[in-house]
């Protein structure tokens, strides 16, 4: 069992370029079927957001570590988007790739992938620019705490997204519970919350960086988002084929959640 201080200690030896390549590079990021992990991912997000029910004015992203991957699809439902994080490493990783510098690390597979799956024909190009317009604030974040950003988001967010964080930062599920409920302070009554997350997953490697992860399945998942007041509208999942097991963690599947904010407090 991880305690809160062996977590932030961990991640002070969190390697932003090391976790890009265990996760966004070969063989994790194949993009040649949609059986492997990283197609699945984004079609998830591309499946949900094609009905345009989930749009606003702002979308808050939590713990968005140094990828953009997971705001593809966001990007043209929402006229702001926040991406946020607790490490200054990842939020710099990050800004890199906004600001298009060089050094950032290339999303153009991803950019393409989703294009493509999006079917309207859009330039790879054009995403990206919008991506890059919309990504407005990159702010820090600390989901242990009742408010997260340090202070409300006025206006609150439409939507929420979050992808691998919570269950990597919570030493146990009560804390996993708890960090849900924190976030969903961030958010408008009646928005909506699309997790991506780890499930069966102990720990996870980034470069010297060895975290622990609590390992959840689909019923913790289920049961979290009900205790943290969210109501359920849909959850996949997804099995790791022993292909993509390599040794970056030992996560057994991913999960997809959809859920809402109910509309009365
Ligand atoms: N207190 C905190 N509040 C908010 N964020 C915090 C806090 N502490 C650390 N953070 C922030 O949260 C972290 C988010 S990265 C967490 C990685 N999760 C595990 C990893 C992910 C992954 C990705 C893709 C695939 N796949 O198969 O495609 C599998 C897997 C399974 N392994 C990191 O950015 C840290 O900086």
């Amino acid at each position: 069992m991880s305690s809160p201080a062996a977590l932030r200690e961990g991640y002070e030896h969190f390697d932003p370029r090391a976790y890009l390549r265990n996760n966004y590079l070969p063989p994790r990021a194949d993009f040649s079927s949609e059986e492997f992990v990283v197609p699945w991912k984004l079609r998830c997000l591309a499946e949900t957001f094609a009905s345009g029910e989930i749009r606003g004015q702002t979308l808050i992203d939590v713990g968005s570590g140094p990828t953009i991957y997971q705001l593809l699809s966001a990007c043209d439902h929402f006229e702001e988007i926040v991406a946020t994080d607790y490490l200054a490493v990842n939020r710099e990783e990050l800004g890199r790739w906004a600001r298009g510098e060089p050094g950032a690390f290339d999303w153009r597979p991803f950019i393409q992938h989703v294009c493509k799956i999006e079917g309207r024909g859009e330039p790879w190009q054009d995403k990206e620019r919008r991506l890059r317009q919309r990504l407005r604030r990159i702010l820090p974040i600390d989901v242990h705490r009742p408010e997260p950003l340090g202070a409300p988001l006025h206006p609150p967010a439409d939507a929420l997204l979050s992808a691998f964080c919570l269950e990597a930062v919570s030493p146990d599920r009560a804390a996993f519970v708890r960090a849900l409920a924190h976030v969903g302070n961030l958010l408008r009554p009646g928005g909506h919350a699309l997790l991506l997350g780890a499930l069966g997953e102990s720990f996870y490697l980034a470069g010297p960086a060895r975290l622990p992860v609590v390992p959840l399945q689909e019923s913790d998942v289920r049961e979290a988002l009900a205790a943290a007041g969210f109501a359920l509208r849909e959850l996949r999942s997804y099995a790791m084929p022993p292909a993509l097991r390599t040794g970056v963690d030992d996560v057994d599947g991913v999960f997809f959640a959809h859920a809402q904010k109910p509309l009365e407090a």
